[in-house]
């Protein structure tokens, strides 16, 4: 990692040459690049991504930093260019993981029988084994235990690691909480169920009940046809009137319905919780195919925003990267103003990839992204009116289903998204603000 001092990939117009000028120090260092270049550089190196700080101010360009020993340098945004590099100083001091409240729901880790060989999933910073309670109440249980690699990481990214940890041990305290306390029904039904946290010879984990089922990126990537998707998913949600004969454009509507209600409702409750989950899309929501629910996965990147016995904000510091930058919101760190608009961007972006049978294959939903952010201003009746003038590179094929699906009840759902998408936060609607809405066209749409 030390051999590479700096890597930038600058999408487009602004040359990296211009951003070397104003930073002399790095001129000779600077490596100019696509964005294709730099978003290959970030995906083939994951477990770099603690070290890539990224923002994109205004959605026109992209820059990636990978700083090897630069830690103490730092570049300041540019015009319409942002790039972050963290000081060491501030790393210790405002990532300080120990800031975050002790557990509250403990377990020992001697209960689970954890199957090392079998990996459910892994992540920049946590990998998760299967697992089983082996001792009563719930013995046998299936269980999902997560914990930081701490084998495979070193310095920052383990440092980084232990800190998002511990933000999902607190979130998963405060749901649990409010669960247990009966304010939040919709989280008992749409957040995986936490078990607990433990420690054991110098590893901490998170105990999760497993879900039964896949993702909604798992679905997304099934590539069986559109009504063959919409059954299984229809299924598995356990919408049983679907029917084939109702036609493709029916069932993606209501699919779209149904998951846009789940996740909004946990939206609602995160923000009563004061809590911004920030990395709310498809591979983090999972398909629940006993239960017949959308689970939300992975309170890592959570921000509470007003937990006063322990300072300000937990969880969120805007000197770091946004989470995924292919759902992030324009606004790419919260705005405190509007906090809980973030995640209804993102959550429509999800939505998005629903409804448009051609943006669920990922390079397509990259390229939808694009163009809808940096010509489009994230107007979707701009975008819309654009693409079937002809002036889109995405092609219009796939977005008639999908607009059609979201043309339903007048206009009224298409209305709805556009104002989930909304640019400015400000204008953007709030979870709340989007749950009635959809409430008043559900009660229009037949069951
Ligand atoms: N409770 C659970 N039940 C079933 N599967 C789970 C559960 N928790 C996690 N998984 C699986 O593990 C994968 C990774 O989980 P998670 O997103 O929590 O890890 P992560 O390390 O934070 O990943 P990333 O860095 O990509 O966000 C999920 O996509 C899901 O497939």
């Amino acid at each position: 990692m030390d051999g590479i001092s700096l890597l930038l990939g600058v999408s487009s117009s602004r040359p990296a040459s211009r951003l070397a000028e104003a930073h002399p120090f790095h001129r000779r260092r600077c490596a100019r690049g696509s964005f294709d270049l730099a978003e290959r550089f970030v995906r083939r190196n994951r477990s770099l991504r603690s070290h890539l700080r990224v923002f994109n101010r205004h959605q026109t360009r992209m820059v990636f930093v990978h700083c090897g020993n630069l830690w103490r340098r730092r570049i300041r945004p540019c015009r319409g260019v942002g790039v972050r590099v963290p000081l060491r100083s501030q790393a210790s001091g405002l990532r300080d993981y120990s800031l975050v409240p002790p557990p509250r729901y403990t377990v020992s880790p001697l209960d689970f029988v954890v199957h090392r060989s079998r990996v459910i999933g892994f992540g920049s910073f946590g990998t998760v084994y299967e697992a089983n309670k082996a001792v009563a109440p719930e013995e046998g249980l299936l269980v999902a235990a997560k914990t930081v690699p701490k084998e495979r990481l070193s310095g920052m990214q383990l440092h980084d690691a232990l800190y998002y940890f511990a933000i999902e041990r607190y979130a998963n305290d405060q749901v649990r909480a409010a669960i247990e306390s009966g304010d939040a029904k919709s989280l008992a039904r749409h957040v995986a169920r936490y078990l607990g946290y433990g420690e054991h010879a110098g590893q901490e984990w998170l105990f999760f009940e497993r879900v039964p089922g896949a993702t909604l990126e798992h679905y997304f990537d099934s590539g069986s046809d559109d009504a063959a998707f919409a059954l299984a998913l229809g299924q598995a949600l356990g919408l049983v009137e679907l029917d084939v004969r109702d036609g493709v454009v029916d069932l993606l509507r209501r699919l779209f319905l149904r998951i846009a209600y789940d996740t909004l409702q946990t939206l609602v409750s995160f923000a009563q919780l004061g809590m911004v989950h920030r990395d709310m899309k498809p591979l983090n929501w999972i398909v629940d195919d006993r239960a017949h629910t959308l689970r939300i996965l992975d309170l890592g990147s959570s921000a509470f925003l007003s937990t006063p016995r322990y300072g300000a904000v937990i969880g969120y510091n805007a000197r770091w990267g946004p989470a995924d930058t292919d759902y992030v919101a324009p606004e790419s760190f919260i705005d405190p103003r509007f906090p809980y608009q973030f995640d209804v961007y993102s959550c429509a972006m999800s939505l998005l990839r629903l409804a448009i049978p051609g943006l669920r294959n990922p390079a397509q939903f990259r390229t939808f992204v694009e163009e809808f952010r940096n010509m489009h201003r994230s107007d979707l009746a701009l975008y819309a009116s654009r693409a079937f003038a002809g002036n889109a590179a995405f092609i219009p094929d796939h977005l008639v289903t999908g607009l059609i699906v979201l043309k339903g009840e007048d206009g009224r759902l298409f209305e709805l998204v556009r104002g989930m998408l909304r640019e400015s936060p400000q204008d953007r609607l709030s979870p709340e603000e989007a749950l009635v809405e959809l409430d008043k066209i559900k009660a229009r749409t037949p069951a």
